[in-house]
């Protein structure tokens, strides 16, 4: 439902920019819609951009990615992955659409040289931990250690605290999940795939580095997604 919203606005938008068919003169585009063509011609919007879940068994992968594209948690009984999978997912960044391939793994150990065959081929790896369970926090170094082995040099790496909304059960505390990202040099957000906290974002924040790596002119700013998550969560009064 939302990507046919997002189709039917780049079409209109499409159409604005159209000359006149009826012998007028072409009127000049709106300024916005000259922007977003721009967008558009610098973007090969049929670029599929891999994103791969990862982290413990347990930690909530399967249940962000459900959250992110049919917006609902699946409570009830937990029920591991088995081997990995991938949904298809188009957002809008800028007017221009964005395809992310979201592959979700399993967190058993036994799984793990399978899952390892796909970090090769990444864009961009979200790794999660649980905010309620220390061992999975603890994993993330050794989680790190195999991406950097595995997985190519410039993937978009982003550390993940979900299930914030448990704050009883809590045993992490953020300020120690951001000086973990800090150390590594990567991003940081707590979601909750329960509530929907950051969920969104964690991804939008993904499809916009990506897509800015595939626009940036050599003199443009870097993309950084730090500094996006933090004016997002201004922007929307959140201090999560
Ligand atoms: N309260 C709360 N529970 C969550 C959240 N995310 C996941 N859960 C629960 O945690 C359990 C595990 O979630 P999954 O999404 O299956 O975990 P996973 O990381 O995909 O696990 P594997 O498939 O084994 O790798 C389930 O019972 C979920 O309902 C969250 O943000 N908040």
């Amino acid at each position: 439902m939302a990507d046919r919203q997002q189709q039917q606005t780049a079409s209109t938008a499409t159409q604005q920019a159209k000359p006149a068919v009826n012998g007028a003169a072409p009127r000049p585009a709106p300024a916005e819609t000259q922007r977003q063509e721009s967008v558009h011609l610098d973007y090969d919007e049929s670029i599929i951009h891999k994103t791969i879940l990862v982290g413990d068994s347990g930690v909530g992968k399967t249940s962000l990615l459900v959250q992110f594209d049919q917006g609902k948690f699946l409570s009830g009984s937990f029920s591991a992955t088995v081997g990995i999978g991938f949904t298809n997912k188009v957002v809008n960044v800028d007017g221009a659409k964005v395809k992310l391939q979201i592959w979700d793994t399993a967190g058993q150990e036994r799984f793990r040289s399978v899952t390892h065959a796909y970090y090769r081929d990444a864009h961009a790896l979200l790794l999660l931990y649980d905010v309620t369970n220390k061992t999975s926090f603890d994993n993330i170094r050794a989680w790190l250690s195999e991406i950097h082995e595995y997985a190519q040099q410039d993937v978009v790496i982003m550390l993940l605290g979900n299930k914030a909304d448990m704050q009883a059960e809590r045993v992490v505390k953020r300020e120690e999940g951001e000086k973990l990202a800090r150390d590594f040099g990567i991003a940081f957000m707590e979601t909750s795939a329960k509530t929907g906290l950051n969920v969104e974002l964690a991804f939008m924040a993904v499809a916009k580095d990506l897509k800015s790596r595939k626009t940036r002119k050599p003199n443009d700013p870097k993309f950084s997604v730090t500094e996006y998550v933090d004016q997002e969560k201004q922007n929307q009064g959140c201090c999560s």
